[in-house]
């Protein structure tokens, strides 16, 4: 009797176990929760908004910071806060890193299809559903990044202070003889300082025609072609081939223009001429084919230049709406640095408030609200929902920017919000740990863009006074605070706003005016005939 119940007793455990397992196996897998959407077509349209990030701060209240969008193509999470994107883009990074069709070459247009050519969102999701096919988080991926982290770590970006110091002193002296050309002045500075590093280009003239040609369209745009094409798709192609086209023409004129200043070091090489400089290591280093080469100096300005010169019209958007703030940046500089010099590197310790001015900066303008969507490589499974591989994610980076908690009164411009420690006593987190991605796919040029903005900032706030431009009443005209919408190219064509393949996919202010006051500090700046223009 006592083995018949004993063995009655192991069939009811294996039965209950049988059930579960098949129970789980039917049973099917939950999604993380989303806006309802339409029967069978989905959710994802929703998406589609001009302020995309500002949807998803507002749907967060509701779903969490995991929401869930599909069509029947495909399926995107979007994430809200910093823990959720730490757990799977940081501590899950070996399988959340991958990107639609994009090694950084690829994104730069050095692929050979046309959904490599640009990080536009809505570009990728439509290109997704192809590269589903195409594992790209692979060994070129890997190699890319070794050979930029090689040259734009925190240590290795340090050798390049006097280039772009220099490159300072150069935009502030055409900026105070031209105020009226501030933002070009801006924007050239860190194309220039660029150039520099990257093919050590600094004194265009004694370059011959034909490089002399590409460098400058380099300078005026990026992607100079881009407005030429804009132009020339007729009104009523609709949104997608007119991108389409747009991409396709994109690229001859460039290409010519991203080639010619990796010869030019090249030849240099050849000729035992050449300065130090990011191809000129590629050269050295080798390990990868020419292709890759060119393209991932190229990747430098494509990723970095544009970026940049953003933060810096930021910048003097924030001063001309906080005055208060540029004074007291001003004050703390003339303290620290007195008056017969002008700020630099080593000084960076003793100007805590230009410190936190700088993060202030770096959390109120995201250039990337979204930063770059990412992709998951397996099936995954988070906070108990199931996360299909394929599954491409966008990491919301601007939802931490605007925690009320975090940040009490988001979209003020407090840099000393990041001395006063919150209701749970903590000190807010150092933007600097989200506005440029989190995971292994961060910015690579995050050290570097943070030393450009630095250097501006500081001599910018030495040598300069931004206020409001007047009307012709002589009232003060106080700047909209909203950015362009963004991935709107054809509105800033018509706009004549600037336009290159990552301010497509950037968020960037609106044209605005200012009045420019020269400070003093300003009879210091260094006067170098060789990097002087005219
Ligand atoms: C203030 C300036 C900049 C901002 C705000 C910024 C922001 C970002 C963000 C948010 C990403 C996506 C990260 C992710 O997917 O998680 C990114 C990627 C990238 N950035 Fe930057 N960036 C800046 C400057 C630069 C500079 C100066 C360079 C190069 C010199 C650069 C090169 C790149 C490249 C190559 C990628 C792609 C990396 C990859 O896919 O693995 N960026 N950046």
């Amino acid at each position: 009797m006592a083995l018949l119940l004993h063995e009655y007793a192991i069939f009811l455990v294996l039965g209950a176990m049988a059930i579960t397992i098949l129970h789980s196996l039917m049973k099917p897998k939950c999604r993380p929760p989303g806006p309802p959407g339409i029967p069978v077509l989905g959710n994802l349209h929703k998406l589609k908004n001009d302020f995309r990030y500002r949807y998803i701060k507002d749907i967060s209240k509701t779903y969490g910071d995991v929401t869930f969008f599909y069509n029947p193509a495909m399926s995107v999470l979007v994430l809200s806060s910093y823990r959720s994107m730490q757990d799977l883009l940081g501590n899950r990074g070996s399988i959340y890193s991958d990107r639609p069709g994009s090694s950084i070459v690829e994104m730069s247009g050095g692929g050979n299809t046309l959904k490599s050519a640009t990080p536009n969102f809505y570009l990728l999701i439509r290109m997704g559903i192809k590269s589903l096919l195409s594992e790209t988080f692979g060994p070129t991926w890997k190699l890319e990044r070794k050979l930029f982290h090689q040259h734009m770590n925190k240590g290795a970006v340090a050798q390049y202070w006097p280039i772009v110091e220099q490159e300072a002193h150069r935009c502030l002296r055409s900026l105070h003889r031209d105020p009226d050309n501030w933002r070009d002045a801006l924007r050239l500075n860190t194309v220039r300082v660029i150039l520099g590093i990257t093919y050590d280009i600094r004194d265009t003239e004694a370059l011959d025609d034909e490089l002399r040609a590409a460098i400058s369209l380099i300078l005026l745009d990026t992607y100079g072609s881009i407005q030429r094409t804009v132009k020339s798709i007729p009104r009523w192609v609709p949104w997608l081939g007119s991108e389409i086209k747009l991409l396709a023409a994109w690229g001859k004129e460039d290409r010519v223009a991203i080639s010619k200043p990796f010869n030019y070091v090249k030849s240099q090489k050849n000729a035992g001429t050449a300065k130090p400089s990011f191809a000129l290591n590629l050269l050295e280093e080798g390990g990868t084919d020419e292709r890759t080469m060119t393209w991932l100096s190229a990747s430098m300005y494509a990723g970095g230049a544009d970026t940049t010169s953003t933060m810096l019209h930021a910048f003097v958007l924030a001063m001309l709406l906080y005055p208060e703030v540029q004074r007291k940046a001003q004050d703390e500089i003339e303290r620290v640095v007195g008056s017969d010099r002008l700020p630099g590197m080593h000084d960076r310790d003793s100007l805590p408030y230009v410190e936190n001015l700088i993060k202030e900066l770096v959390r109120w303008w995201l250039v990337s609200p979204v930063a770059l969507v990412h992709r998951l490589t397996e099936d995954d499974e988070y906070k108990g929902y199931f996360i299909p591989k394929g599954t491409v994610v966008i990491p919301c980076i601007w939802c931490i920017s605007r925690d009320e908690e975090m940040y009490p009164d988001p979209e003020a411009f407090r840099p000393e919000r990041f001395d006063e420690p919150n209701a749970d006593g903590h000190f807010p987190l150092d933007p600097h740990q989200f506005s440029f991605g989190i995971g292994r796919r961060i910015c690579p040029g995050q050290d570097f863009a943070d030393m450009v903005l630095f250097a501006n900032i500081t001599l910018l706030l030495a040598t300069t006074t931004f206020s409001k431009a007047l009307d012709s009443q002589g009232n003060e005209i106080t700047p909209t605070r909203d950015p362009t919408p963004p991935y709107g190219w054809e509105r800033r064509f018509l706009d004549n706003q600037p336009l290159s393949l990552t301010l497509l996919a950037s968020r960037i202010p609106c044209l605005f005016n200012c009045r420019i006051k020269v400070r003093p500090a300003a009879a210091l700046l260094t006067i170098d005939n060789q990097t002087d223009e005219e």
